[in-house]
């Protein structure tokens, strides 16, 4: 099952391996646990390790393996960041796909030997999600061949970047161009921002921390001011777009290409996302087979919680779902790479089918996880609300991901428009033009659902009942639209008024796609056992879906009151089905201790005991009279005795 989650038989042993070796260096451990740490000492903590890793890295993984790199940071960094998160994730990914060869010859092998630190700095204060209207100029200097980069007032502030605060000392800047007082919109820039032998900030620029977040506080997001900072024009990322010295610019093959950086992250976040939902639902499921509270039957002894039918519906569903973001993740990835490659080489005809794709999983995948990780934490009952359960760390970190990389109504809103697009054609009779992930909207269907009326159709009518509601829904949502511009309604203000069930054919859509790759994957399977019990999940996942989503088969009678009875039937004979298999089900993505970093999730599942030691090292229990005491409540108590 490590195979099928991890991609290989090769890369679930090299986990391992590395997993192994990790344990084996306590140098590489958490020094204290880190919810006793205080920000300042989570920082130091998580630099002098990576310092370590910089020095150690080439014995315990082949550093150029994108795959092992991740899991090293996962096991020994953690999941609330590290001093070069952004450096790996968008800086690098940025210089790689809009560099210029002889920019990239310049720059990347710097970066990639950690000469040097980047982050990428795009968001404002002002302004995040729309990009047309940020506010950071790069004005060209004919005479000196430079840019001026300018902040020109406090909104236009660099505000959220990574790394940006206190650890980096480049980025890639994203500015509006002007050259000869034309605005060419938001560009990137490579900028140096510290000095590199003394850190300190370059003159020209302000820099520093935005200060504590809801979680992934090992970060240090920063805020950036620009002072009429002049850089070369050859800084300027030239791969797609060029300036030439007399200011003549010449434009990308695609308006959007600049942009390829944030779909770099969408891409690669959603098997990131379906990792911390494991995790969590790994913690709860171990801990939910150790924790007995009450009876089933009066007569037999207390059961473990995991016995409920509640405590199933709360985390099986959600284990379905983190199979299936991570089987639909591996397919984005590789759909990724492809346009990557086609687009290096000038072919820019995918971006808009990848752009439509990983914005609605982003924002669905995103928000389920965040869902599914905080049933996990309600699901450990009074112990999940402790920080030694470390969920609700992992439920702050994945829910930033409902925000950064474009926030999921904006991003589901993105979708929309394609699938807009892809609806005009069904109307005007050119389904034949549909791209293949939207070809089902030019399909057909039955007047009604078949499930549970043909034997073993398998999950073809599960599928084609998940592409009947999505296509109804877009099309509903686009006639909507253009009946409200037939009306002589403006195209920005009809599109508003429809956004949200423009929203909702987004999600459908997206559910969809994933319910698909699901399918794709277990018809991949050879081996019988795992097949198995994966099939078994994917039917708890195909029906408890079918189920959250039917009033949109019930309205049009596509789906019958019996059929719904069937569905929910098939859930609560999946979850009985599932339960002996959950822990194993969790355990096959064969997270460490260290890596998972909680107490209620330990293997060993001796939790009371680690609860009570864990406890016993809170800095508080030092001392048994705090100065909080002496100072102030026992002069209080004393005070009210008199
Ligand atoms: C390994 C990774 C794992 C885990 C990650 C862990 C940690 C990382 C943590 C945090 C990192 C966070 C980083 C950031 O957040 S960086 C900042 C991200 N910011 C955003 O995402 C901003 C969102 N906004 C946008 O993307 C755009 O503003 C928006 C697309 C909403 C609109 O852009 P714009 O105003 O320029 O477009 P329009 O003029 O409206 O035209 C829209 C038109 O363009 C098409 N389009 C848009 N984007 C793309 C694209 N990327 N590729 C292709 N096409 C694109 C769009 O579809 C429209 O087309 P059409 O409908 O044909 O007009
Ligand atoms: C943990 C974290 C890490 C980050 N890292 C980085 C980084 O490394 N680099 C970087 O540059 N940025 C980073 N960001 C910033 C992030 O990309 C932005 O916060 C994000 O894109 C959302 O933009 P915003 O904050 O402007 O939200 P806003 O756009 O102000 O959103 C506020 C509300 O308005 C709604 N809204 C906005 N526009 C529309 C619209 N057109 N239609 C409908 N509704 C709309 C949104 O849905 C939302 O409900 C990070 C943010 C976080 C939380």
């Amino acid at each position: 099952m490590a195979a099928q989650i991890w991609g290989s038989e090769k890369r679930a042993r090299r986990r391992r391996e590395i997993s192994a070796k990790i344990a084996q260096m306590p140098e590489l451990h958490d020094s204290k646990p880190l919810p006793f740490m205080t920000r300042e000492e989570k920082i130091m903590e998580s630099a002098r390790k990576l310092t370590i890793l910089t020095e150690k890295m080439g014995q315990i993984i082949d550093p150029t393996d994108p795959a092992e790199l991740y899991h090293l940071n996962n096991e020994v960094l953690g999941l609330e960041g590290n001093p070069m998160a952004l450096h790996g994730v968008m800086f690098i990914p940025a210089l790689s796909a809009q560099a210029s060869d002889e920019q990239q010859a310049k720059w990347l092998p710097r970066a990639l030997r950690r000469e040097i630190i980047g982050t990428y700095a795009q968001t404002e204060l002002g302004h995040g999600t729309n990009l047309q209207n940020l506010e950071t100029t790069a004005t060209y200097d004919l005479a000196t061949q430079e840019f001026v980069l300018h902040t020109p007032q406090i909104t236009a502030l660099k505000w959220w970047p990574g790394n940006l605060g206190k650890s980096s000392n480049y980025a890639v800047v994203v500015a509006h161009m002007i050259i000869k007082a034309k605005n060419y919109g938001p560009h990137p820039f490579m900028v140096q921002l510290r000095d590199e032998k003394t850190h300190e900030p370059l003159p020209g620029i302000t820099i520093g921390d935005i200060g504590p977040k809801m979680a992934y506080n090992i970060v240090d997001n920063g805020f950036l001011g620009f002072n009429k900072y002049r850089i070369p024009r050859t800084n300027l990322l030239m791969r797609h777009t060029k300036v030439e010295a007399d200011g003549t610019y010449i434009k990308p093959p695609h308006a959007k290409i600049n942009y390829s950086a944030m779909v770099h992250v969408r891409a690669y976040m959603l098997t990131g996302q379906a990792i911390m939902l494991a995790s969590a639902l790994n913690i709860a499921t171990r801990y939910s087979s150790v924790r007995r509270q009450g009876q089933i039957d009066k007569s037999q002894p207390e059961v473990k919680v995991l016995e409920y039918q509640t405590q199933q519906h709360r985390l099986f569903p959600s284990i379905a779902r983190a199979y299936a973001f991570q089987f639909a993740g591996a397919e984005t990835v590789k759909l990724y790479e492809h346009v990557l490659k086609e687009m290096k080489s000038g072919n820019v005809s995918l971006m808009a089918d990848l752009h439509a794709l990983t914005s609605g999983l982003k924002s669905v995948v995103t928000y389920q996880t965040g869902e599914g990780i905080e049933q996990a934490r309600m699901a450990c009952g009074g112990h999940g609300y402790s920080m030694a359960s470390y969920i609700s760390e992992i439920y702050g970190v994945a829910i930033g991901g409902c925000t950064y990389e474009g926030e999921n109504m904006v991003m589901l809103l993105q979708l929309a428009r394609y699938l807009v697009k892809s609806a005009a054609l069904v109307k005007s009779g050119q389904s034949s033009k549909l791209g293949p992930l939207v070809a089902y909207l030019g399909v057909k269907s039955e007047p009604t659902s078949l499930i549970d009326r043909i034997p073993n159709s398998g999950f073809t009518e599960y599928v084609k009942t998940f592409q009947h509601v999505s296509k109804r829904q877009t099309l509903k949502a686009a006639d909507m639209f253009f009946g409200l511009m037939e009306k002589g309604e403006k195209r920005e203000i009809a599109w508003n008024k429809c956004s949200v069930e423009l929203n909702r054919a987004s999600r459908l859509h997206t559910r969809l796609f994933i319910v698909e790759a699901f399918v794709r994957r277990v018809n991949e399977i050879a081996d019988i056992r795992i097949k198995e019990a994966l099939t078994d999940l994917l039917h708890l996942h195909v029906n408890y879906e079918l189920l959250d989503i039917a009033s949109y088969a019930l309205e049009d009678g596509f789906l019958s009151a019996s059929q719904l009875d069937y569905i929910r039937d098939q859930v609560y004979l999946y979850l009985g089905k599932i339960r002996p298999n959950a822990v194993s089900l969790l355990d096959s993505w064969e997270f460490s201790d260290i890596e998972l970093r909680s107490v209620l999730g330990r293997r060993d599942g001796n939790v009371y005991e680690n609860l009570f030691k864990w406890a016993k090292s809170s800095p508080l229990n030092k001392t048994d009279v705090l100065s909080s005491v002496t100072q102030y409540l026992k002069p209080m108590m004393e005070k009210a005795r008199l």
